[in-house]
Parts: structure tokens; sequence; C-alpha cells
């Protein structure tokens, strides 16, 4: 009998919602990754110092132009990492001229670089305001910093502490709720009708915390926030598969070199920007939907953050095992991919 399943599917050209360039020689070397199957990302402003001001994301902005192959079309959406003191109008001004996109918001010391996060969220009322007015998103790093909370649990805890106050205060601020991991935060998402998104990471699609714990303690699938258990997975893949719009794909394809995350006390975050749509075309075809991937990969993001879906499309097509290398090297080092544990057989056509 014949395969009736497809080996090739065509799809508006991606975009990430939610991405780490960094800066220097490690943005040399991952960028040109990102710009090879997506057409825009929204920046995550982590860098030290942090990328606050309009100035600064500016500037930013010029150094990842300057880092993208000849010719590339790739857009970078910069955001600006919010603090205490952060000025609304410098806010205000950054969207008003194209620089920035989205404020970010990490509570202070919830992941890597976040140092100067938000301790008191009373004291960025006024820049939220702002935001709300202006119909600029916040995307948010959605975990408790309060260490009597266990680390499994941060996310879930992060939603009533804290997302459900700025949304009761603020309801006409959209916010994004980054790279979630939890059924708790699907559900949470699912039942709010208005002004509430979130992304979802290739790699929580596909890893538990078994997969970071068990048989060995396994570095490269270390990130924040943390994998969860094997359900939280499952309700993660029913959101990203089922078309809903307010779900789409944010790699958070997160570069640190293997030294950095090979010692005693190693960075989170898992490098996915090479092979992320080929890990994807997997996840949705064992799902029995590949049909709802460009969806989450390419129209979900962009009707949520108002822009125009991509024009061009790319191609995936379907055969032998597809193979990525292990690590790529950058002037900071060798940079490990994430290993999904299976084969991949998708690959985008050049
Ligand atoms: N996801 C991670 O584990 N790490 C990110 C920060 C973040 O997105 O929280 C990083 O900048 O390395
Ligand atoms: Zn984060
Ligand atoms: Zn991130």
């Amino acid at each position: 009998m014949k395969d009736a399943r497809p080996t090739s599917i065509t799809l508006r050209r991606p975009d990430d919602w939610h991405l780490h360039l960094r800066d220097g020689a490690m943005l040399d070397a991952v960028a040109p990754e990102s710009a090879r199957h997506f057409g825009r990302a929204i920046i995550m402003p982590n860098l030290v110092p942090p990328v606050v001001t309009a100035a600064q994301a500016e500037a930013y902005r010029g150094r990842i132009r300057a880092a993208l192959p000849e010719g590339s079309g790739f857009t970078p959406l910069m955001t600006l990492y919010l603090t205490e003191e952060t000025d609304p109008e410098d806010v205000r001004r950054a969207h008003r001229d194209g620089i920035a996109t989205a404020v970010k918001l990490y509570p202070a010391g919830a992941t890597t670089n976040s140092a100067s996060g938000v301790r008191d969220f009373d004291k960025v009322r006024p820049v939220l305001e702002t935001m709300a007015e202006i119909g600029m998103p916040l995307c948010v790093h959605g975990e408790v910093t309060d260490g009597a909370i266990d680390i499994f649990d941060r996310e879930a805890a992060f939603i009533d502490r804290v997302l459900k106050p700025i949304r009761r205060k603020t309801p006409d601020l959209r916010i994004v709720m980054e790279h979630v991991t939890t059924a708790d935060a699907v559900d949470y998402v699912r039942d709010s009708p208005r002004n509430l998104a979130a992304t979802i990471t290739t790699h929580h699609l596909i890893i538990n915390r078994n997969h970071i714990l068990a048989g060995g303690i396994k570095p490269h699938y270390y990130c924040l926030p943390v994998a969860k258990r094997e359900r939280h997975r499952v309700a993660l893949v029913q959101a990203a598969v089922s078309g809903d719009p307010r779900f789409f794909l944010g790699t958070d394809s997160a570069p640190h070199s293997d030294p950095a995350k090979l010692q005693p006390c190693g960075c989170a975050g898992i490098f996915t920007a090479p092979n992320t749509m080929s890990c994807l075309a997997e996840v949705f075809e064992a799902a029995g939907r590949l049909g709802a991937l460009e969806a989450f990969t390419s129209l979900n993001g962009p009707r949520f953050y108002k822009l125009p879906p991509n024009e061009e499309t790319i191609t995936m097509v379907k055969g032998d095992p597809v193979t990525y290398p292990e690590r790529i090297e950058t002037g900071d080092g060798p940079v490990t991919l994430f290993d999904p544990g299976f084969a991949l057989h998708w690959r985008v056509e050049d």
C-alpha cells in the first residue's frame, strides 16, 4: 500500500519569538544559524550589561545586523530589559521609533543575567501602564524567585503571585508568557480570552525532567524554566499542535559555551537554533498534526504581535535522517547543539 503521509511541506517562513543571540564572538557565530531558517526573531536583552534603553537596543540591533550574512533578510525585533529604573518615556520613544517591539520582564535572580531585573513589581507600574496605553507587549520570564518555592513549582506560583495581580491591575497590557513549561500555564493561557499568549520552546516539547536527571545528569538539557514531568510536556505538545493562536514558537535558543555549561555550577540554556525546524516537524508529525506546524511557527506569532506573516515560504522535505554537527565552534568556545534523542528526517530545503 502506498504511504499517504506527506514527504514535503511548504510553510510561510517561520519566526522565532524568543531568541538569545548574545554579543561579540558568540553573536557572530550564532546569528547566521537563526537567519538560515527564520525571518524574524524577538531578541532577548539579557546581555551583560543588559539592554535597558532605546539607545542600547538600537546599538545592539546594529551589532546584530553586522553579524548577519551578506544579503540576509533576517529582521531582529528588539526588546528592552525592564528594570525598576526604566523610564516610561524612553519606552514610549523606543516603540514609536520602531526600535523596540516589546519589553522583557525578568524577576530579579530568576535566570541567566537577570540580576538587574524586577524585585518590586509596583515600581514598574508606570512603565506597564504606558505599555498598555501604546499597545506594546510585555514578555515575561514567569518564575518566582522565592527560595522557599520548589524549582518545579516556580512557574505555577508565578501565575498566582505575579501574573494575575499584574493582569488585574493592567487588563489592557498585552502579555506573552515566555517558554511555558507546565499544564498550569497552558490552562491559564487557554482560559484567558484576551491579551495573553505564550511561547513554547522546541526542547520543552521533547524533553521532560527524566531526560535531565535519570541515568546521569545531562547539563545540555538544563535550562530555565527547568523541564517538568511528562504530563506537562504532553500538555505543551497538545497546545502547540492545537492551532490555538495564543501559542507560538519561541525557541529560547540560548547558547552557552561548553565550558560554561560543564562545571559545578553550570549555565542554564539550550542551543536549538540550527535544528529546531527539523525537531518540530518530527514532533508535529508524531502527533498527526503536521498541518498545524505553520500556524505554530509562522502565523500565530505575527498575529499576536500585529505583524504580517512573512511573504516568503520554506519547504521541508522528509528523507533519510538528517545530521547536524554535535557542536558549533565560536570565538567564545564550542557550543553543543540540542540533541532531541531521536532521528530527524525532516530538513529545510536550501
Ligand atoms: N532559558 C535559559 O535557560 N536561559 C536563558 C535565559 C532565559 O530565557 O531564561 C539564557 O539567557 O541563557
Ligand atoms: Zn527566561
Ligand atoms: Zn530565554
